[in-house]
């Protein structure tokens, strides 16, 4: 199905995206909600029916704020034993729903809040629709005193293959759980359910930014021709 759409910005295409998730939002239902300049789209439009919702499960400092800021109640994770819909954007997705995340360090509480939810609606523009994941470097959150082991264990599957903490502000970046980031650069991510895998095993994982266990059942992809509904 294809929503008309004219010659739009990037910035216009979220905004097109992050409302047309609208539909999906179950009334009287708390909705979960990711994170990123695609999801701050969508928090703005869920402002618009607030009051149809009771509120919604966050999946970062970031959103939690923006909800709140909007007059959106945010409830805990423990506070929930399911949601119908979790929202939220992607770095890269397949033909197959499966996708990268992490891209704004959030990668851990996306996967717990996806866990939850009956069904993953990601929200994307069309540059983010892949082939095969890997192009964007990989975002995996790791305990501190394992990074280096870890990168290794990644620099070990491929030439080329690097893995790097990524900086802020000239130090580590400590995400919303205290831990770091390692951008895996050079992966060619053929096989995602076995690589989530694999990597979920090493000591000292988080969490890894291959969301093929939780991957979308709906893509709600913004392009020049307008929004683009691929199920999956
Ligand atoms: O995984 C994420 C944050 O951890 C985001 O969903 C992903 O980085 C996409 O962000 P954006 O909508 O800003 O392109």
């Amino acid at each position: 199905m294809t929503t008309s759409a004219a010659s739009l910005s990037q910035d216009e295409l979220k905004t097109l995206v992050g409302q047309a998730a609208l539909k999906y939002v179950v009334a009287g239902e708390i909705v979960g909600v990711g994170t990123g300049s695609t999801v701050n789209k969508f928090i703005d439009a869920l402002a618009t029916i607030k009051d149809q919702i009771p509120g919604a499960v966050s999946s970062s400092v970031a959103s939690t704020e923006r909800l709140k800021a909007l007059g959106i109640k945010v409830f805990d994770a423990n506070e929930v034993q399911r949601l119908a819909v979790y929202i939220d954007g992607a770095d890269e997705i397949d033909g197959q729903g499966y996708m990268v995340k992490g891209g704004g360090a959030a990668l851990t509480r996306e996967k717990i809040v996806a866990a939850l939810a009956d069904r993953f609606v990601c929200i994307a523009d069309e540059s983010k629709l892949v082939e095969m994941l890997g192009n964007f470097p990989l975002p995996v959150e790791v305990i501190p005193m394992a990074a280096g082991q870890i990168a290794r264990r990644f620099e070990a599957m491929g030439d080329g293959v690097t893995a790097q903490i990524r900086q802020k502000d000239g130090a580590p970046l400590v995400t919303d759980n205290g831990q770091h980031i390692l951008d895996v650069r050079g992966l060619k991510i053929a096989e995602p359910l076995a690589f989530e895998s694999e990597v979920n095993q090493w000591p000292g994982v988080v969490t890894v930014g291959v969301f093929a266990h939780q991957k979308a059942a709906v893509c709600l992809l913004g392009t020049a021709q307008g929004v683009q509904t691929l199920e999956y």
